[in-house]
């Protein structure tokens, strides 16, 4: 009931719109109503002579003519409200994924996101744009039916309603057993959909491995999963839809039966039998409407479930209520005795402390899985720490605006993911009013500037999904100058070039030195050209800083960053695919 309370909220901005609606719908139902009572009419009319036949024929084609008009009129605004709420609805859930932190995606499906906004966010819509003004509709031409048949005849009244308790029970029922059914559709729709994600986005690996009838195999035993589901489903719908639609035939019979003696013995007149024929047939639509619409409400409350467990996930790495101003930036950053782990009760980091002077170049240097990739992400608070703070110009970065905080570190990792959009777009990304001299120049500093001769559009070659239409190496180099071009005072580069070979590295590396400026460079690197560029090599385990010292001395005095580095050569071989 809450989620259904809360799924009429969405309606409120259109009020007006509903309403309108509602309005249009009972209309059309008035005159829908009205139409047997003149039937009846002229059936008796017919008996006793036919003399106003002709007024009561053009009174029915108008009144057939205005529902006509509303009902047109009514779907144009309902449909209207229905779409604007699935815009709102999805505008809403992007917008909360975008505050989302990293956290939470490195346990979520894409798969289960998209069916959530696609799939789940329909079933909302065409209940609140529809179903729900059916049912009023239904909910008044039965009434108003009622009052009218009423007012006609008790009798045949109690004739034709008898079964209404018993479609009220079975309807009930039906509710009670399609709910979890029909939740359980979406939830594995959303299954199916993340399957096909992972199979789209892993190509490449299927490809390698000759995989693919395994995925098949997969993807059909979720689609079989869906398909065993929907059918249960299905099957409670082929069975209580019948029986909802069959309940008011028994009406309809007894009316025959009790109507066959009533009209005989003049307790009513044939016209009046008549009209409440005409109702029992009026009364079928909304009986049946109801049953469909307990469905679509059942599918949005379990669509809305699904929705709201994402909307009310507040974002873990909070927004300061009053951020530090900051004035400017010199890019000094410090780790304070930092405790992080990405499980519970598992640190990864204990009591890290490190500080880079601002502008100064540090290189991280470690076995794998020490943290070093971690240490860069804290530094740009993709993730907080447990205990202890990360300082940027000695304030927790916690306290920063992220806006202000995005726009001074930023981090280059190995993936370098790149947008399926033009070569320019994606080097522009930060700085969408960049000039094309400045993002050729961002490219030439990442060594990157034959790419835009080689590519057969230059900047405006679009690089496909996730820039596959690269190398490694040039992705690598886009996703820098990309960086480059942002400008940040605090730059992490995280195996930024491990698929360069050694000679560009060592040019780039000579242009990241002549326009470092005042930058603070973090580079997680164990290849001696990025070592050379740093001021001190900090070695990294058991989460916490081991040794730290300029290069040459401290790979004198280190054999274990002797051995790291003698050893990383191997990194180089690494191919894209992997
Ligand atoms: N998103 C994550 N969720 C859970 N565990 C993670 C996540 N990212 C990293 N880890 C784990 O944390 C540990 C440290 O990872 P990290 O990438 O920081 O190490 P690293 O020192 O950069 O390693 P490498 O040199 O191999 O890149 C690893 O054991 C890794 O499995």
């Amino acid at each position: 009931m809450r989620t259904f309370r809360r799924l009429l909220g969405f309606l409120r901005p259109y009020r007006l719109a509903v309403a309108a609606s509602v309005v249009l719908a009972c209309g059309a139902l008035a005159a829908g109503v009205a139409i047997p009572t003149l039937i009846g009419r002229a059936v008796d009319d017919i008996r006793t002579g036919g003399g106003r036949l002709t007024t009561y024929g053009l009174a029915i084609a108008g009144l057939a003519c205005a529902r006509l008009a509303l009902s047109v009129s009514r779907r144009l605004v309902a449909g209207r409200v229905s779409l604007r709420v699935e815009l709102d609805l999805r505008d809403r859930l992007y917008e909360h994924l975008q505050r989302l932190e990293v956290g939470f995606f490195d346990r979520a499906q894409v798969g289960q996101l998209v069916s959530r906004a696609t799939v789940d966010l329909q079933a909302i819509r065409f209940f609140l744009g529809y179903g729900l003004v059916f049912a009023v509709q239904s909910v008044v031409t039965l009434l108003a039916a009622l009052a009218v048949m009423l007012w006609a005849s008790p009798l045949l009244t109690a004739a034709v309603l008898w079964p209404a308790p018993l479609l009220v029970l079975v309807a009930a029922r039906y509710g009670r057993r399609n709910r979890p059914a029909s939740q359980e559709v979406q939830q594995r729709m959303a299954e199916l959909a993340a399957e096909a994600e992972q199979s789209l986005s892993g190509v490449r690996v299927i490809k390698v491995y000759a995989a693919e009838a395994v995925r098949s195999r997969r993807f059909r035993s979720a689609a079989e999963r869906v398909y065993d589901q929907a059918m249960l489903s299905t099957r409670l719908r082929a069975f209580y839809s019948p029986l909802i639609a069959f309940l008011p035939q028994l009406g309809l019979a007894t009316l025959l039966l009790v109507g066959s003696r009533a009209v005989p013995s003049g307790a009513v007149t044939l016209g009046e039998f008549v009209a409440f024929y005409g109702y029992s047939v009026v009364l079928a639509g909304p009986l049946r409407m109801l049953g469909m619409v307990l469905g679509m409400a059942q599918r949005a409350v379990a669509a809305g479930n699904r929705v709201f467990e994402l909307l009310d996930r507040g974002p873990q790495l909070p927004e300061p209520t009053s951020p530090v101003p900051v004035r400017k930036v010199r890019g000094a950053l410090e780790f304070q005795r930092v405790w992080f782990g990405y499980e519970r009760g598992r640190p990864l980091l204990r009591g890290l402390d490190l500080r880079v002077e601002a502008g100064a170049t540090i290189a991280l240097v470690g076995p794998t899985g020490a943290g070093k990739s971690t240490i860069g992400m804290l530094a740009a608070r993709l993730y907080d720490p447990e205990r202890g703070a990360v300082l940027l110009d000695g304030v927790d970065v916690r306290r920063l605006s992220t806006r202000e905080l995005r726009r001074t570190v930023v981090l280059v990792g190995e993936d370098g993911h790149l947008f399926s959009d033009s070569l320019r777009a994606n080097v522009a990304y930060a700085r969408p009013d960049a000039s094309d001299e400045q993002v050729l120049a961002a490219l030439a500093w990442a060594g990157a500037d034959e790419l835009v001769e080689q590519l057969p559009e230059g900047l405006d070659t679009r690089l496909g999904e996730r820039g596959y239409r690269l190398s490694g190496g040039q992705r690598q180099r886009v996703a820098l100058a990309r960086a480059l071009l942002a400008a940040p005072r605090v730059l992490v580069l995280d195996d930024a070039l491990s698929h360069v070979d050694p000679a560009t590295e060592r040019r780039i590396a000579r242009r990241l030195r002549e326009t470092s400026g005042d930058r603070t460079m973090l580079i997680v690197s164990h290849r001696p050209t990025l070592l050379e560029l740093a001021d001190e090599i900090v070695l990294i385990s058991d989460g916490r800083v081991s040794a730290r010292g300029a290069f040459p001395e401290l790979l004198a005095r280190s054999p274990r960053l002797a051995e790291l580095v003698s050893t990383s050569g191997a990194s180089v071989a690494r191919t894209a695919v992997s």
